[in-house]
């Protein structure tokens, strides 16, 4: 049985959609959480309005999961202390990280994360453009699952899809990982621009500019150009620059307009910049627009000034 930790809008979105297929375990972090769940058959505290399937189980506490896949629905800057304290009972199993970003402490992507901490389990990784309500609903998604052996990847591949779930399968873990996490940064600044009015046109280059930056890194770190010109990369930038239902993008609005964020709200795009940005000048490597997003995030930069930064670049080559 597939178990999923993390009972937030992606873990509970996932639960709904994988149900279709047979029971479904799902781990909430607090136990009062799950009892609530338990009662109302709903998850109003992160996906509210969504009915929670009979087959759904709802657990906290230890954690009994079966034999089975278990899906790790947990934000990037909370997978390290989670595995720590819980990897134990999740070994000889794949674990599927279903979060985005890069970890602040350690520099690592969540499947190194998990192989860190779990050397006995298979990583792997669940990414590209989805909204968690848009799965729970039922509307048409694809994504990608990585993970470098092979033969676990087409298990988890056929035991992830689901009617409206459709997966593509890749062994490149590095790409997937980097294209969701790059992604995010990207989008804060596209919210930004926005945000300050700045126009289309420069949102349409910043994404441009921004795919390329990402492949940039992606590549000098060992990815393979398809994956980042695929769901992982380029439709995930795609989805979450150009929409407000990302979090990503509505807190880039939030700076460019220059107004509050709620700061309960996961934002995977800004720890990851600054993490990204350790790395990327550590192997000197241009990035110039994490380099803006982290300065932004920072309170270092107005977006103004971010802009000026950047436009007034020494001219170059495509
Ligand atoms: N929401 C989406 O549309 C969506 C889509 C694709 C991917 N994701 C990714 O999924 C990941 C989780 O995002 P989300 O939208 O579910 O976030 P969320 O804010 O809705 O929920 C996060 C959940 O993690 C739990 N949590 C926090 N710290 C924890 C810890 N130390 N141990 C265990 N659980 C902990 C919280 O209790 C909460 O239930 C992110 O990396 C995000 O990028 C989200
Ligand atoms: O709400 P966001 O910005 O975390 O984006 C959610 C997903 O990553 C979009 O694919």
């Amino acid at each position: 049985m597939i178990t999923i930790c993390g009972a937030g809008a992606f873990g509970t979105a996932l639960a709904v959609s994988l149900a279709k297929n047979g029971p479904v375990i799902l781990w909430a972090r607090d136990a009062d959480h799950a009892a609530e769940m338990r009662a109302t058959r709903q998850n109003a505290r992160r996906l509210a309005g969504v009915d929670l399937p009979e087959n759904i189980t709802l657990i906290s506490g230890p954690l009994t999961a079966g034999d089975g896949a278990c899906l790790l629905a947990i934000p990037m800057q909370k997978l390290d202390g989670f595995l720590a304290g819980f990897g134990a009972s999740l070994d000889n199993r794949p674990l599927v990280a279903c979060c985005k970003g890069v970890d602040l402490a350690t520099g690592l992507g969540p499947t190194g994360l998990i192989d860190a901490a779990c050397p006995t389990a298979t990583a792997a990784i669940l990414t590209g453009p989805s909204f968690a309500r848009d799965i729970a609903l039922g509307l048409p998604t694809a994504l990608t699952l990585a993970c470098a052996d092979e033969g676990t990847g087409k298990a988890l591949q056929s035991a992830l899809t689901t009617p409206n779930l459709r997966l593509y399968r890749t062994i490149d873990t590095t790409g997937a990982e980097l294209g969701g996490a790059l992604k995010n940064v990207i989008a804060i600044a596209c919210g930004a621009v926005i945000g300050a009015g700045l126009g289309e046109s420069a949102r349409a280059a910043l994404m441009t500019r921004g795919f390329a930056e990402m492949n940039r890194l992606a590549r000098a770190l060992g990815a393979q150009p398809d994956t980042l010109a695929g769901l992982a990369g380029f439709g995930d930038l795609a989805l979450t620059c150009t929409s407000d239902q990302s979090r990503n993008y509505r807190f880039g609005l939030s700076i460019g307009q220059g107004t509050d964020f709620d700061p309960s709200v996961t934002v995977e795009g800004a720890a990851t910049a600054r993490a990204v940005l350790a790395r990327a000048t550590a192997m000197k490597i241009d990035m110039p627009i994490t380099h803006a997003v982290t300065a932004l995030v920072n309170g270092e930069l107005r977006v103004d000034q971010a802009m000026d930064m950047l436009l007034s670049r020494p001219l170059k080559e495509e």
